[in-house]
């Protein structure tokens, strides 16, 4: 039987009024303001495309040139790569050292650390046949954690890694900035410097952390939803770090407000105000969505007879995970973005728009460079690197991954010969997304992305951008359909 969310008929007006898309106005000059803060000056984000929304050149851009640089809006690293690669919480920078990145990695492993903190062969069945994860707009080289570790290390050694006793040879060629703990004492967050720890709790953590600083209202609550979207969909995360943003803005611009307004009756404290509300939405209103459980593809081995009891099952699922989260952190003055409506209207908004969050490993870096070594060097450095190597087997090079949303990233339309790509280049190691020129783009042309392998045959790239909601209608899928 399907569950009923009171606050979906208690805040009816305020949950339309925040799934009203924004007036052209308001979306032109929020656009603005962030291609100024961003400084990429080259392109402009236009309402009145044929696919709604799309970033067209300002300016003529060079192969291989750098189009945009975007900083993400919400992002997490993927619960599982949590053990293969330790990264600012807030940046995704990797944090510690070489040795560090390294004697954690075998460490947990040792211990048996499964992707979901729990005991090792839990779960990774489920995965593999789990209808609620799916893969975002793939940059490149999203290199999968394998876990092909051949020869176990004592724990000695590991932890002599860690702690920074043992160094490895030439490792101070990779230096990384030193680990920065989550100022609420969570011990799962970790920071590159005291400024990205106090952006993300400012922005974000302060009422996700578990640790005993926390202002969330449960902190056993918000235990039992990680959990739950650690075990389901990492994507609950996501939303819950959306909603944390939105509520932290609205509490912050509130105060600010009230601090301006001194002689202001006391009685406005605690009132909640819907205006502000719908300001403090506004980064997450412009982005294209749909309810999570209408957007998403039915699944191949799912019978279209069942099709009502998927989606219904899908929408339970947000339902159990929203609970959770409205236990650990709800706020009566933000109660309509804890509706089943909003939160699935954001999980929507992140299955149709994300793009993989993808870091580039030092570890693997440092490994190519012992390679490169010349003899004596080389022999000498291998004899005490290569026992750790041997012992990480094919995940010494597993790269940062998570997911994200990018603001102006997300306003890239999908091309099947798209003029540019999310790429990584060498110095790009960082959370934020970039776009690189795949050819020469003239002033005043679209900018498109591929969402997808674009290499795949017609009918092949329509059934994966299913999963994004959407037929494609660019030029090649118009000359190339049947
Ligand atoms: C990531 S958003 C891109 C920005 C979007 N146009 C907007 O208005 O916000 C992806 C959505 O744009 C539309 N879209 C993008 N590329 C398309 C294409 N090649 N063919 C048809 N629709 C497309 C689809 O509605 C898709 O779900």
């Amino acid at each position: 039987m399907e569950s009923i969310c009171p606050i979906d008929q208690r805040c009816s007006h305020q949950i339309s009024a925040l799934l009203q898309p924004p007036s052209p106005l308001h979306v032109q000059e929020y656009f603005e303001q962030l291609i100024s803060k961003r400084q990429c000056h080259g392109i402009k984000v236009k309402q009145d495309g044929v696919f709604g929304k799309g970033v067209f050149a300002e300016t003529d851009f060079e192969e291989e040139q750098l189009i945009l640089k975007d900083q993400m809006l919400v992002g997490a690293q993927h619960p599982s790569n949590k053990i293969d690669c330790l990264v600012c919480g807030y940046c995704f920078k990797f944090i510690g050292s070489i040795e560090q990145q390294i004697g954690r990695k075998l460490y947990l492993k040792t211990l048996g650390v499964s992707p979901h903190y729990g005991c090792e062969n839990d779960s990774s069945d489920e995965d593999q046949d789990n209808h609620y994860v799916k893969n975002h707009h793939n940059p490149e080289n999203g290199a999968s954690s394998s876990s092909t570790s051949t020869n176990p290390l004592p724990k000695m050694a590991l932890q002599s890694l860690m702690n920074g006793e043992l160094s490895l040879p030439y490792s101070s060629r990779f230096p990384l900035p030193s680990v920065v703990s989550c100022p609420g004492g969570c011990e799962e967050a970790f920071y590159c410097s005291k400024s990205c720890a106090e952006a993300d709790w400012e922005s974000f953590h302060s009422l996700l952390c578990t640790g005993e600083k926390s202002e969330s209202l449960s902190r056993e609550a918000l235990l039992k939803f990680i959990q739950h979207a650690n075990e389901t969909n990492d994507i609950f995360l996501l939303a819950a770090k959306a909603i944390s943003f939105t509520i932290l803005r609205y509490r912050k611009v509130k105060a600010s407000h009230l601090r301006k307004q001194e002689n202001t009756a006391p009685s406005i404290l605690g009132t909640s105000d819907l205006s502000l509300l719908l300001e403090t939405w506004k980064p997450i209103s412009i982005g294209h969505k749909r309810r999570w459980w209408d957007c998403i593809a039915l699944p191949g081995d799912i019978d279209g007879s069942d099709e009502a009891a998927f989606r219904m099952q899908i929408r339970e699922l947000a339902f159990v995970s929203l609970q959770f989260l409205k236990e650990a952190i709800f706020d009566k003055e933000c109660e309509p973005l804890f509706s089943l409506d909003i939160y699935g209207h954001i999980i929507g908004m992140f299955e149709l728009n994300n793009l993989d969050l993808v870091v580039a490993s030092p570890v693997e870096d440092y490994f190519l460079y012992i390679d490169d070594l010349t003899y004596p060097e080389k022999k000498e450095a291998e004899r005490i690197t290569q026992p750790y190597l041997d012992a990480l087997g094919d995940d010494y090079s597993v790269c940062c991954q998570g997911t994200a949303f990018f603001p102006l990233q997300s306003c890239m339309n999908h091309s099947c010969c798209p003029n540019a790509k999310a790429f990584k280049r060498e110095e790009d190691r960082d959370g934020q997304a970039t776009i690189i020129a795949l050819r020469p783009i003239c002033k005043g042309e679209e900018v498109t992305i591929s969402y997808i392998d674009e290499d795949l045959p017609f009918e092949e790239r329509q059934a994966v951008l299913a999963d994004y909601g959407f037929r494609c209608r660019c030029t090649r899928c118009l000359e190339e359909e049947p």
